[in-house]
Order: C-alpha cells, then sequence, then structure tokens
C-alpha cells in the first residue's frame, strides 16, 4: 500500500536500467500496489491509486525511449484481474491479465483476481480518463497477447504460469516469442532456493529462448519474505542474478543476448520446429521500435554464470534478518525487547536480530543511503553512522531476563553469556545452547537441578515432532495416514503397536492444544510445515480430541498386521519343518515376492519383533533407465513396498524435489490412485548398460 514508495522505487530501477544501456525494464508481480496488499484489493481505492501511479509514469521524462512492463490489479468488466501493463513512450501498448492464479501455501489470489481464460483472445479495455488524457487512447488491448517488435517478439508469463504444466512459455515460445518476461512474487522457503533457478534453466532448455524472472524481495507487510533472486535465463543457462538476501531496495540485473542464439538454438531441436510450424498464433501487438540497434555487434554478451543456492544456515540466518529489518523500520519502533530465556527459542530470535544489525553495518559500508537513512530514523539520531554491529545492537536491541523461582542458574549463565557475545560474529555459548535439554522451566528445581525437560513433558522428542509435522502438513496425513507411513519409516524401532500409540498420543495433544495457535504473535514464514494457523494451516482449532472414528480404523490395522504376522511365522515355521521332513532342497514358492515385511532395511530387529505389513495390491510396471544409474529407484533390499522416499540424484541435485516432479519421487506421485484399494504402486527402473549406448550427461 505505499504507493509513493513503489513509484519512487519503479523509476529508480527505471533510471538505472537506463544507465545500464537497456531496451526493456520489467518488475515485480504487482509492484505498484505491492503483492501482499490481500483484501485491500477489494478496494476501488486500489485501483485508482494504481492507474495514478501509472499516469505518473507514462508522463515522467525518464519513462521515453525504454519499453516498460508494470504489474497492478485492472478491472475489465467488472472482474479484476492482476496484470501487466506494458508501455512506451506515452502509449500503453498492452494489458495483459495473469492467465493462472496461485493459491497454494500463503497464496490466495483466487479470493481477489480472476483467471483470464480467452486464450490467445484479446479485448477493447476502457482506460480511465486521468490516462486517456495522457495517452490519447481510448482502449487498450486487454488479454492473451504478445508484443512484436521490429527485432523480436515478446511475451509474458505471470509468476505462477512458469509453475503451472500448463506454462505460457510453451505455446508462446512455438509461436515464435523469443523473450518472455515474468513479473513475480515468489516467497522463500528453507531449501526452496533452487526451484525458480530450475524452472527457468528448464524453461529455456525445452522451449529455448531468453527468460526474464522479475521477482519481489523482502517483507511487504506479511509474514513471507520474498526471495529476491531476479535472474534472466537463455537457452538452458542462467546469464545474470541479483543476490538474495541483500537491504538494498532496488536492484537491477542486465543481460546482452544475442537473439540469433535464440533462433539456432531453437531450429537445432528439429522435433520442436515440427510443433512450432503447427502452433497456433498469438494476437500480434505491432510496435513502430527496436531492442537491438546497428551498432550491437560490437557489445559483449552475457555469458552463463554459476548459480549458487544459499545454504539453509545462510537461509536461516538471513532471511529472517532482512525480514525483520523490514518489520522495523517500515513499523515506526524503535527497537527490540526480547525476554533472553537462554533457550533455543529466545536465543535464535536473538541471534537473528544480531544478524539484522550486522547486515544493516555492512549495507551502510557499501554505500546503502536508504540504508543508512532508515537506522538514523529508527536511532532518532540524524548523524549516526552504524559502524560497529555490536554499537548498534546496543542501540536497537534490549533483552531481559525474566526469572522465577524455577528458572536454573544454568539457563540464567547461557543467557547472559549470549547477551555479551552478541557483537564478534563468534557465539560460542550457541553450542551450549543447543546442547540443553529444551525445558519450559516452570516446575520446581530439585535442589538447583532441573528436573523438568520438554521431551518428558510432551512424551515425545523433538525429532518425533518434526516428523510428525511434516506428515501432518506436508503430507497432508490424518491418523490413520500417519500411522501407515510411520510403520515404515519407523519400522527399526517400534512395533506396530507402539506406532499407534505415538501416533495417537499426538493427535491426542495436537487437539487439545491447536487452538493456542490463534493467538500466535506474526512470525517469519520459513518452513512448508509450519503450524501458523492464521496464514498457512488453515484447520479447524477444536477436536473431538478422543478422534473415535479415527483411530478405531489404527486398531484394526495394528490387530490385522499383528495377526497376519502370528499366521506368518506358524506357516514359516512349519514349512521349515517338512522342509526339514523331506529333506527336499526346493525352495518355497515366492508367495511374497509383492508382500512386504515390516523389517525394512533392518531385517534382524523386524524379525526380534516378528511383526509384517500385509502385502497389499500392487501394480508392477517396468521401465528402461539407460543412463545415469544414480537415479535409479533403489528396490528395497528386503524387497518391501515401503514408501519411496526422495533420494539424492548427484551433484547439482537436492532431494527435496519431490513437489517439483522431478525423478526423484515417482511413487509419491502416482501414489495418488484414484482407486481407492490401490494404495502402493511399485515401479522399477532398469538400467541395461549392454544394450544401449551411453550417454554422457
Ligand atoms: N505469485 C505466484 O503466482 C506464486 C507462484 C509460485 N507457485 C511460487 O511458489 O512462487
Amino acid at each position: 500500500m505505499d504507493f509513493q514508495g513503489n513509484m519512487d522505487r519503479i523509476l529508480d530501477s527505471i533510471q538505472q536500467a537506463k544507465a545500464a544501456g537497456a531496451m526493456y525494464r520489467s518488475g515485480p508481480e504487482m509492484e505498484i500496489p505491492g503483492y501482499s496488499c490481500a483484501d485491500h484489493f477489494y478496494e476501488s481505492d486500489t485501483m485508482l491509486h494504481s492507474w495514478e501511479v501509472v499516469a505518473e509514469l507514462l508522463q515522467h521524462p525518464l519513462c521515453v525511449d525504454i519499453m516498460i512492463d508494470v504489474g497492478l490489479p485492472v478491472m475489465h468488466k467488472n472482474v479484476t484481474y492482476n496484470c501487466r501493463l506494458v508501455f512506451l513512450n506515452r502509449k500503453i501498448l498492452l494489458i495483459r491479465p495473469k492467465l493462472i492464479l496461485c493459491d497454494d501455501g500463503n497464496y490466495r489470489e483466487t479470493r481477489w483476481f480472476t483467471a483470464w481464460r480467452k486464450i490467445r483472445q484479446v479485448e477493447d479495455h476502457y482506460i480511465p480518463r486521468i490516462i486517456s488524457r495522457i495517452t490519447g487512447q481510448i482502449t487498450v488491448p486487454f488479454g492473451d497477447a504478445v508484443i512484436a517488435t521490429r527485432d523480436t517478439c515478446i511475451g509474458y508469463e505471470i509468476c505462477e504460469e512458469l509453475w503451472n504444466p500448463e506454462s505460457s512459455h510453451i505455446p508462446m515460445s512455438l509461436d515464435g516469442v523469443e523473450i518472455i518476461v515474468n513479473g513475480s512474487g515468489s516467497y522463500t522457503e528453507i531449501r526452496k532456493g533452487y526451484v525458480c533457478r530450475d524452472l527457468v534453466m528448464s524453461a529455456t532448455a525445452r522451449s529455448g529462448g531468453c527468460y526474464l524472472f522479475a521477482n519481489q524481495r523482502g517483507c511487504d507487510g506479511d509474514r513471507v519474505y520474498f526471495s529476491g533472486n531476479s535472474m534472466i535465463g537463455l537457452n538452458g543457462s542462467i546469464v545474470a542474478r541479483t543476490l538474495p538476501y541483500s537491504l538494498q531496495e532496488v536492484e537491477i540485473v542486465t543481460a546482452t543476448i544475442d537473439l540469433e542464439s535464440v533462433r539456432n538454438y531453437r531450429s537445432l531441436v528439429r522435433s520442436r520446429c515440427l510443433h512450432a510450424a503447427q502452433s497456433q498464433a498469438y494476437p500480434r501487438i505491432q510496435v513502430n521500435f527496436a531492442l537491438s540497434n546497428d551498432e550491437d555487434i560490437f557489445l559483449p554478451l552475457s555469458q552463463p554464470i554459476e548459480y549458487t543456492i544459499p545454504t539453509p544456515e545462510e537461509e536461516i540466518l538471513y532471511g529472517p534478518a532482512c525480514w525483520l529489518w523490514d518489520y522495523l523500520r517500515r513499523s515506526g519502533q524503535g527497537g527490540f525487547l526480547l525476554p533472553l530465556s537462554g533457550g533455543v527459542d529466545s536465543s535464535s530470535t536473538a541471534t537473528i536480530v544480531y544478524s539484522m544489525c550486522h547486515l544493516v553495518v555492512q549495507a551502510v559500508a557499501n554505500g546503502e543511503e536508504k540504508v543508512l537513512e532508515d537506522v538514523r530514523r529508527i536511532v532518532s539520531q540524524s548523524d549516526y553512522v552504524p559502524r560497529d554491529r555490536r554499537e548498534l545492537c546496543g542501540r536497537l536491541f534490549h533483552t531481559v531476563y525474566m526469572a522465577t523461582e524455577n528458572s536454573s542458574i544454568e539457563t540464567k549463565n547461557r543467557a547472559k553469556l549470549l547477551s555479551q557475545q552478541i557483537g564478534r560474529l563468534n557465539l560460542p555459548v550457541l553450542g551450549d545452547i543447543l546442547g540443553a535439554p529444551p525445558t519450559a522451566e516452570l516446575e520446581p528445581l530439585d535442589e538447583g537441578t532441573l528436573v523438568q525437560t520438554d521431551e518428558a513433558d510432551m512424551g515425545m522428542t523433538y525429532a518425533e515432532l518434526a516428523t510428525y509435522g511434516k506428515l501432518r502438513k506436508v503430507e497432508c496425513c490424518g491418523p490413520y495416514s500417519m500411522f501407515g507411513k510411520l510403520i515404515h519409516m519407523w519400522s527399526d524401532r517400534c512395533s506396530p503397536a507402539e506406532v499407534a500409540e505415538k501416533v495417537k498420543l499426538f493427535f491426542r495433544y495436537y487437539s487439545v492444544n491447536r487452538h493456542k495457535m490463534t493467538i500466535l504473535t506474526p512470525a517469519y514464514h520459513a518452513e512448508t510445515y509450519s503450524p501458523d494457523d492464521h496464514r498457512f494451516d488453515h484447520r479447524q482449532f477444536l477436536y473431538n480430541y478422543r478422534w473415535l472414528w479415527q483411530f478405531r480404523a489404527i486398531d484394526k490395522a495394528v490387530e490385522k498386521l499383528e495377526t497376519r504376522s502370528r499366521d506368518e511365522q506358524v506357516e514359516r515355521s512349519s514349512s521349515n519343518r517338512s522342509t526339514k521332513d523331506s529333506q527336499s532342497s526346493h525352495k518355497r514358492p515366492s508367495s511374497r515376492s509383492c508382500s512386504n515385511s515390516f523389517s525394512g532395511s533392518t531385517g534382524n530387529e523386524s524379525q526380534r519383533r516378528g511383526v509384517e505389513v500385509p502385502p497389499g495390491p500392487l501394480i508392477q510396471t517396468g521401465l528402461m533407465e539407460s543412463h545415469k544409474p544414480e537415479c535409479v529407484l533403489q528396490d528395497h533390499p528386503s524387497g518391501t513396498h515401503t514408501t519411496a522416499e526422495p533420494i539424492d540424484c548427484g551433484p547439482g541435485s537436492e532431494t527435496d524435489r519431490k513437489r517439483w516432479g522431478c525423478l526423484s519421487s515417482p511413487l509419491h506421485t502416482l501414489g495418488h490412485s484414484t482407486q481407492k484399494s490401490c494404495r502402493a504402486v511399485k515401479i522399477t527402473l532398469v538400467h541395461l548398460q549392454h544394450h544401449t549406448t551411453s550417454v554422457q550427461m
């Protein structure tokens, strides 16, 4: 909702782009009002002020001889769309509405916008009079069109359109669109950093072309942190990118690309050419303007760069720190007060505030005027220059130790040490804090010694809690499905009856405590299994904590598993006896070839427990994989069908890719059978090196 600030930043970016010699400028999704305006998108003021900013931009002397697209909501025939507006030299060329909206995770786009589904169609849009007076236009094209300049063709994809299996860049690139521009609002989650890079690389590797991915960076008023990582892709490589985790308000990234390289790349992919020749044409908005000029042979071309992904530790240290900085400077507060207990939660918070101070000092040292201006305002000192992060931390950050008679001397010491150590980049006390048993310190000490620990209180470990959390939220498990997964995951340590007890305990506690999440203070969204009730985890907060139906289903499954296991044991021992008796060397027919012992990889342990999982219907599918043996799904040594987990496919790959549909987790994808009776699908990838030509990757 910071229209003034947003317009200033857009103009700043245009100025920087022109200074870098760019002929085209794009920016993030909804950059005029901001992406996270939420129900403000219902307000006509939001639409009016957005158009007012467009009016300013159209008339601004900076906005000449450069093609620009900006993001804003536009109401067309009483329906609001999430749009890019493209303009050049005081004329609007096209308003391109988003075709595919996003409602995953924290996104709720369909609450405010409607997707434009008139594919390859444009209509007349009647622009407001304040705009007509500037451009002289009464109507402008609105819809799914592309822009044909004298030298190339430019098309638009808005954020989610890149993620969707029916991505717009595919038909556009087949129709000769060479530059695809994507204004995005993509937020960060730990270990998600590779996703945008892989999508841009894969889009341009398969379709050829140049891809401009302009993403928002920072907190724009909500719990999420937009990751930045704007980048330019070309024919399967990344040629330019911005850096993640910076306090810089406007950062541009430019690249010089050779359009001939797009044409060469595409014409060499023969199968693509056949499809391109049959592709349906997009409406083209003809513009007498060129992005290139006759002298461009002298320009050095951008080369592929290495795109590194931050480690999860860096993501934790810098993402929330940048978000806190935005929180602090926007909220008009003077700093932070933290009750520091010496436990993991408050100590991590303290470390993140310190990380924020470190980033501020660094940004000021790098000449970031805006950061200096903000920090001066926050500390109320117009000539202040933060040179030392410890000193800055002393001004912005205050901790208090709120002891009771149940507080132990150990935690107090750890809190004290941390408050003293905050200030070098060397916080050895963090090791002690992490190593200490988590405790609420609510129960009396026993002669000064702690007797209470969280894990004992909860009856479960934090590691177990994390597993439950991921299964509950990410994998959408109710009690019964969670039990079904855990009997395999924990086959080396628990019998099904024990797993059943653990799952029931978790769900009982979950349901009696769930209502407490409704009063959580706003926090940084970091993880896919976040329990935040306000924006992310939309489940009811009051339950029948006895879960009668669900727990009965678990009990029945345990009973079945135990009966089957006993039967199989009896069968085994009688078959052993008869084998001995007849002294036959024949093996028993493999009646269990499709079955699955509960043992997992720890056969001995499971034999000790003597429990096996019923076979369940399996479909065997044989696929031949002629190369990349490291991607072959390993068959379980014991022949079980425990659900496949993503595996690492070697250098440059990440194990956390299952959501993005890469090779590493085909079972997950296929496991969602619509046939209720079929829960597990077995897939075999065969590596037949002798019969195939090897392919170098
Ligand atoms: N704004 C959007 O369309 C978001 C798209 C995308 N799914 C993401 O996670 O970033």
